[in-house]
This record gives C-alpha cells, structure tokens and sequence, in this order.
C-alpha cells in the first residue's frame, strides 16, 4: 500500500494513519472538523491536504451512526481501491450501506480491538493496536484485493487478523466489550453522589473496573443503538447473578447457620465461576495469558524514575511483560508492579535491591 485516505481523524483514525505513515505510506487525512485533521496532521499522521487522485485505501473513523454515509459517498466518489471502516459494531453499517444501493464488493467492515477511554487526535499512538485482535468481516462478495489491503494495513499497524461473520462478530463484542462498558459506567455512577470519605480510599481495584467509565457517552449511545439485542441478552444474565448474588448476601445475614452456609456458598460461586472466566482472558499478544510473577516495588514520584528501573531491569536481561503502577493518594510515592517470568523474579528481586530499590512483598 502506497497512499491512504482516512476519514475521521479521531482517536482511532489517527492511530491508524499514525502508524501507516511511520511506515512509509503517504497518508491523507480529512474530518468534519478540519480543525482535528490539523492537529492529527501536526502529529506526523500525515497530510491534511486532499489526495490529488484515487489512493489505494479509504480507512473510515468516524463515529458508528455516519459510518455507512461516509462510506457510500467515498465509494459513489471513487476515492480509491478499496473501503473499510474500523466501528465497533459491524452488521449494522453493513445493512445500512445495502440499503443505500453502494456496490459492496470494494467494502470490507473491520475492528481493531483496541482503543481508549479518550477520543480526539491527541490521544492518538501509533502503537495503539500492536499485538490486539483485529476483525475483518469479508462476504462471498469482497474482492480479494480488498481484502488485501486490509490485511496490509493490519500488519502495518503490528495488530493481529481475526476473520468474522459481522453478526457472530456483534454477538461476541457484545459479551467481551459492550457489556463492560455498561457495568463498568454503573459501578462508576456509585459514585456519584457517594460521601467524599468513602471516594477517598478509592484504590487499584475501583481503578481497573471503572476506567473505561470515562468514555464518550455520545460514541456509545451509537454504538449500543447498533448492537441493542445481543448486550441485553448478556446483560439480562448477569442481572441474573446479581439477584442471585444479593439473595446469597442477604442470607449471609440470617441467624440461622444452615441460611448463612448458603449464603456463602452463592457467593462463593459467583467467585468461582469469575476465577474461571478471567483465566480464559488472553495475556499479551494475543496469546494464552501467562502465569507472570509480580515484584512489587516503591517508587518515587519524580522525573525518570520509571526510566531508571527499566533500565535497571534491562541491565539484568529481564523482559519486563507488564507493568501496573499503584499511586499512593496523597504521597510523593506509588508502587510499580513488574509482571516478569517466574524465573526471572528471583534474580530481578535481587539486583533491584542491590541497586537500592525498596521491594515490596
Ligand atoms: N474508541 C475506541 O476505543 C474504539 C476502538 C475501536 C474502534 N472504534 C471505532 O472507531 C471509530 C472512531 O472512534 P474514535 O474513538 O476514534 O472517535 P473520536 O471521537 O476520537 O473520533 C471520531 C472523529 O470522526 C470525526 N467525524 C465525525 N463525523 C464525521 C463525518 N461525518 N465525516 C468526517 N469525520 C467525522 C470527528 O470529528 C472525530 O474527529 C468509531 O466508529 C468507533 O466505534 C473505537
Ligand atoms: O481499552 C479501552 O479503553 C476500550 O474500551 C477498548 C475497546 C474494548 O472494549 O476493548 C472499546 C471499544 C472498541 O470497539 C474496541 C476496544
């Protein structure tokens, strides 16, 4: 691939072209708002002047609801080769660019898996979808050159290809990321109104369950609105839990010991049964997630102190595999988590405290 057009310079698009013109391909870049293609062009995402003739690839990023729009005038207009879009939901556009009557055979719908809390240019990177799942959704009738395309600029953008029927696709990001979204929003929206002593002790745990919380509202009403019936199948099962979950609790309460052991057995299922569903989520690549031994360290919250551990890792041949840093509220100092081999922690653990590094148990 030599030339790209992205439409939609937003947090996804910009990525995209971020990481295609890193690599060598001339990218154009054009929004609604030329203001963001500006500013995604001031980040070396490419140019924000229109391609003189056809490019070899239109990537649309805009929002789910102008998707099949987009795409039927960028094809109607013959901007290029081939035509994907990257929205979160794929048998809706689909349908909707059938009804406007565009030849679909230059279309091919697509889905990195990965993405942020936060939209717009500049929370854009070029790495963003290096090792993460990306669907492609082709028919019978996806010209193969198409297809080609889009597993060029899958590579390109390091991601890794996953092909789908778009409805299985919509049924399965319907359990994996839609309906986190919402339970992430409603653990969220707790609190809201909740005392500002108990907002205080917020730790690691409401931080991981609630990031997500921060999302586009706007973004996600359209993308619900696309996927209505596959997330409230899913989410109609985990009210399930919860009203399993609270009868469990509220037994936990009973004088009676028979009411009690009950209790704790519900709760111990949900338990259980969440171990077992989290040890199925894949670790890094893509790949089966790896039983990594965790050292645990202080550190200080000053300039280069992150860049100086790594480099004290490095120094000892440890391949750090993920990291989690844990702000102590209210202090000059966090604790850095350092997810490494099992093998290597004991030799890690060591040089680290040789070095002068406080290690946590
Ligand atoms: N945010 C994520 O985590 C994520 C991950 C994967 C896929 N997606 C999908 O990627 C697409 C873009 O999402 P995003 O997070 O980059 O959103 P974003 O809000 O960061 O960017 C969207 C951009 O599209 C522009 N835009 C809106 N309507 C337009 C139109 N009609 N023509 C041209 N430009 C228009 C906006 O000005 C904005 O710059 C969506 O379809 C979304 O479902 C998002
Ligand atoms: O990591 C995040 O912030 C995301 O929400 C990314 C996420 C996801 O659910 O995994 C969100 C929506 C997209 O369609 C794809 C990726």
């Amino acid at each position: 691939m030599r030339t790209a057009l992205v439409i939609g310079t937003g947090l996804i698009g910009t990525s995209a072209a971020l990481a295609l013109a890193g690599r060598g391909v001339q990218v154009h870049l054009m929004d609604h708002d030329p203001a963001q293609a500006r500013t995604a062009a001031a980040l070396g995402a490419g140019t924000d002047e229109a391609p003189e003739g056809a490019v070899d690839l239109v990537i649309v990023a805009v929002p789910p609801a102008y998707v099949a729009n987009t795409l039927a005038e960028a094809i109607r207009g013959g901007l290029a080769r081939g035509y994907l879009d990257v929205a979160s939901v794929k048998g809706g556009p689909r349908r909707e660019l059938e009804a406007l009557g565009c030849d679909l055979t230059g279309y091919l719908g697509t889905h990195p898996m990965a993405g942020r809390e936060r939209s717009g240019p500049l929370a854009a990177t070029a790495d963003l979808f290096e090792g993460r799942p990306w669907v492609l959704t082709p028919t019978r009738d996806t010209d193969t050159e198409v297809l080609n395309l889009a597993l060029e600029l899958v590579a390109l953008c390091r991601a890794v290809p996953v092909v789908m029927d778009a409805d299985a696709h919509d049924r399965a990001v319907a359990l994996v990321s839609h309906t986190p979204q919402l339970l992430s929003s409603m653990v969220a929206a707790r609190l809201r109104d909740a005392d500002e002593t108990a907002v205080r002790l917020c730790g690691q745990g409401i931080r991981d369950v609630t990031r997500i919380a921060a999302s586009d509202p706007r973004m996600w009403i359209d993308i619900l609105s696309a996927n209505p019936g596959p997330v409230a199948d899913v989410l109609a099962a985990v009210a399930g839990d919860l009203d399993e979950t609270v009868r469990a609790l509220r037994a936990l309460q009973s004088a009676e010991e028979d009411k009690r052991d009950e209790g704790a057995a519900g709760i111990e299922d949900v338990l259980r049964r969440g171990n077992a569903g989290r040890s199925r989520v894949p670790g890094k690549h893509g790949a089966a997630p790896a039983a990594y031994e965790t050292v645990t360290v202080l550190i200080g919250d000053q300039p280069g102190e992150l860049a100086r551990i790594f480099a004290d890792a490095g120094r000892e041949g440890v391949n750090i595999e993920d990291v989690r840093i844990e702000h102590a509220t209210g202090q000059q100092a966090g604790l850095i988590q350092l997810m490494v081999e099992p093998t290597m922690a004991p030799g890690l653990t060591a040089a680290l405290r040789e070095r002068g590094w406080s290690i946590r148990q």
